[in-house]
């Protein structure tokens, strides 16, 4: 992830009307149920528990079932034709746009399990990639309990194997195994498969990514963006698009929440045509999306983001803060309760295990 701050301006950072929004919503605790709620603050009308207070969230689900008629000033509706879904805006940010309940819930579990299994597979890289190299089938790995090892090499052994695909695996020294098979003396490093999907903080599709140098490193092996995924975000993109043009997904970043993650204020500046929308998918919990202007110091919109749901940010939304300082785990969200049906079969409950307490992101750009 990126988008900290860096602790030297963190103070100073403090001051902002950005910052104090992050701080707010990520401090937010639900109310204690009835009886239990104390006297003090956060009791109040809207208040967690905590006192922070989501009542200004803008909930696009609640607008759209409340018609035409409800909408607050400065948000508008617009319908595209060709184009069968809703579409909000916010009037002071051009380019932004809501698509609210984009993905059915089939194609909703679909990438999900592809964000779990398909995307961080090599040669897309993750953030577990610069600890261990390249890691595959951490999913299967996870699922099956296994242990990742980094194994001793003796004078001229190299480890590797192929997986069922023929694709030559672990050129690295680490490898997946069954607890009882660690060797005894030789293991000097080793880690739970399933720690290590918890781990999972971000995938790359596409033109990878080099977060160190903040910008796309065309000489790292890539696939192509899958062609499924390539469809959906051309489609997608049409609202934001100039008329008659289509959207080129060349890179996709994938982002893993676990329940405390946050994703600080940032800017995404390093694609070369702002003109093109970012396209940004929502899977699992819902979240507080913050939506800043072009400095930290203006005052954010805060939104729900939720399973399903898909932003654009294109044209003067590419210059403005934006971020996610919280989301929302527990059994009781909607969204989540209508994944469980979909994903009964016996191979699914590790990943509706997992999406029951996360939230995953797919944001797909143009990069040229
Ligand atoms: O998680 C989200 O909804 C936003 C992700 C984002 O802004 C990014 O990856 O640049
Ligand atoms: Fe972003």
């Amino acid at each position: 992830m990126y988008g900290e701050t860096e602790p030297a301006a963190a103070a100073a950072a403090e001051r902002t009307a950005f910052r104090r929004a992050e701080k707010q919503y990520k401090l937010y605790k639900p109310p204690k149920p009835k009886g239990r709620a104390r006297s003090k603050r956060g009791s109040g009308q809207g208040g967690g528990g905590g006192g922070e207070d989501l009542s200004s969230v803008i909930d696009f689900h609640a607008l759209l079932a409340a018609g035409d008629g409800g909408l607050p000033a400065g948000i508008g509706r617009s319908e595209l034709a060709g184009f069968d879904r809703p579409i909000f805006c916010f009037l002071d940010r051009p380019g932004f746009y809501f698509i609210p309940g984009a993905l059915s819930i089939d194609e909703q579990c679909y990438w999900i399990k592809e964000s779990l299994k398909t995307f961080p597979q090599p040669p897309n890289r993750t953030n577990l990639t610069a600890l261990y190299g390249p890691i595959f089938d951490l999913l299967t790995a996870a699922k099956n309990q296994k242990i990742l090892v980094e194994v001793k090499k003796t004078d001229g052994q190299e480890i590797s194997e192929q997986n069922s695909d023929g694709r030559k695996i672990h050129s690295n020294n680490f490898k997946f195994i069954e607890d009882s098979e660690i060797p005894k003396g030789e293991v000097y490093r080793s880690t739970a498969a399933t720690t290590l999907f918890r781990k999972l903080r971000w995938s790359t599709l596409g033109l990878q990514f080099d977060w160190s140098k903040r910008n796309y490193d065309v000489s790292l092996a890539h696939n192509k963006i899958p062609d499924a995924l390539a469809a959906l975000a051309k489609m997608m993109a049409i609202p934001a698009m100039p008329s008659g043009e289509e959207f080129r997904p060349e890179a996709a970043i994938v982002n893993y929440y676990s329940p405390s993650d946050m994703l600080g204020g940032h800017v995404d500046d390093m694609e070369a045509d702002w003109t093109r929308p970012i396209v940004s998918i929502s899977l699992g919990c819902k979240c507080i999306f913050l939506l800043g202007g072009k400095t930290r110091d203006e005052i954010p919109i805060a939104m729900y983001l939720r399973s399903g749901d898909i932003v654009l940010m294109a044209g003067e939304t590419r210059e403005c803060f934006h971020g996610v300082p919280r989301i929302f785990t527990g059994s009781d969200d909607e969204e989540i309760s209508a994944l469980v049906s979909q994903l009964c079969g016996e191979d699914d409950s590790f990943i509706l295990n997992y999406i029951q307490n996360s939230r995953i992101n797919i944001n797909i750009r143009q990069v040229y």
